[in-house]
């Protein structure tokens, strides 16, 4: 098991922006936390994907890493742990392979899902249809921040367990 005492601090030191912005839901809030602000910093990315190597389900097969933020975390933590990465699209191209999912074949495979933020799940909600309707077991999504409220259980309609490294409390707490 990993520790790191300060990743909360660090994570919050870094992504935490105010001011006031309209989400992927459509919700307005006046706190946002930028995740490519952490993932360009390659020592902070580690951080985050060490957390999550501890966090995979047993049985992980592949580690779908949704467009665009769950995709270099994914492959932080496939380098950490040889399991190979997928690259989720939102929409599948519509030429060459035309592929949603791209990478290995998902089908009969045992998929978790990595992702930057959760805050209504309906991204991760989106993508598990999509992967599940490609043959895929997903139970699990392993996220780095989950900014959904307190006490609720985001993706328990689609029967999926949420694993964060970071929860919003978390970054409150940690807040300088
Ligand atoms: O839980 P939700 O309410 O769905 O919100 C969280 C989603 O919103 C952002 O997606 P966006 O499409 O903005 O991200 P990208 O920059 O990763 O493409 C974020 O990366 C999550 O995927
Ligand atoms: O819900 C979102 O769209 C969202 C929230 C957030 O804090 N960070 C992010 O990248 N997306």
């Amino acid at each position: 098991m990993t520790t790191d005492a300060t990743l909360a601090a660090d994570i919050d030191a870094t992504c935490r922006l105010t001011g006031e912005f309209t989400l992927r839901s459509g919700q307005v809030a006046d706190t946002y936390f930028d995740k490519y602000l952490f993932e360009a910093q390659p020592a902070l990315l580690d951080r985050v994907a060490a957390r999550m190597v501890d966090l995979l389900p047993d049985g992980t097969e592949l580690l779908g890493g949704l467009e665009l933020g769950g995709i270099p975390i994914a492959t932080m933590v496939s380098a950490k742990t040889g399991l190979p990465a997928l690259f989720v699209r939102k929409r599948a191209k519509e030429y060459g392979t035309a592929k949603l999912a791209e990478g290995p074949d998902v089908s009969g495979r045992r998929v978790t899902i990595i992702e930057d933020v959760i805050t209504t799940g309906g991204a991760v909600r989106d993508a598990t249809r999509a992967l599940r309707e490609l043959g895929a077991t997903v139970e699990v999504v392993v996220c780095a921040i989950d900014r959904s409220p307190e006490g609720e259980d985001p993706l328990a309609d689609v029967g999926l367990e949420v694993r964060s490294v970071l929860t919003r409390a978390d970054l409150d707490a940690a807040r300088g």
